[in-house]
């Protein structure tokens, strides 16, 4: 029995725009594009993980992150259960600390970059408008 990651990842919005965050390459999905986020640790909520995640990886802090969607996937080499929230941004101004690139898009634009299999049901509630 595979043991489930447990990982938060922000729909972080600024005036209809997603930032959306590319992984460096040779880590598990490298290349692709995600919601940033990451794995949370022992003692943490998933509140406390997304903050901690958001700082590490864009070096900004989140408002009250409101949950949106959980989405569990069994890749091949792991079980991930992602537990997404909607965010904004509360202080600072997002930077690729962790990652190797940084876009703010549209729903309509997504379909331009290459995601984890895992996303799909956030990208299509986006696209379909749900907030
Ligand atoms: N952050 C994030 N992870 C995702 C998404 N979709 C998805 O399948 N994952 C998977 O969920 C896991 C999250 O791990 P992560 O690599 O972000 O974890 P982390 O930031 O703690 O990194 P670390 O393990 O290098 O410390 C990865 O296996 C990743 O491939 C997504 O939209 N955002
Ligand atoms: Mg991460």
């Amino acid at each position: 029995m595979m043991k489930v990651i447990e990982v938060a990842a922000g729909i972080i919005v600024l005036e209809g725009r997603y930032l959306i965050a590319r992984r460096k390459a040779g880590v598990h999905l490298g290349g692709l594009w995600e919601f940033p986020g990451g794995k949370r640790e022992p003692g943490e909520t998933l509140e406390e993980c997304l903050q901690r995640e958001l700082w590490e990886e864009l070096n900004v802090r989140i408002g009250h992150p409101t949950p949106f969607q959980i989405v569990r996937h069994e890749y091949p080499e792991k079980i991930v259960e992602l537990h997404f929230f909607r965010c904004r941004i509360e202080a600072g101004v997002a930077i690729a600390l962790d990652c190797a690139e940084l876009r703010w898009v549209y729903p309509h634009e997504m379909a331009a970059f290459e995601f984890p299999p895992a996303d799909q049901p956030v990208i299509a509630a986006l696209q379909q408008g749900k907030v």
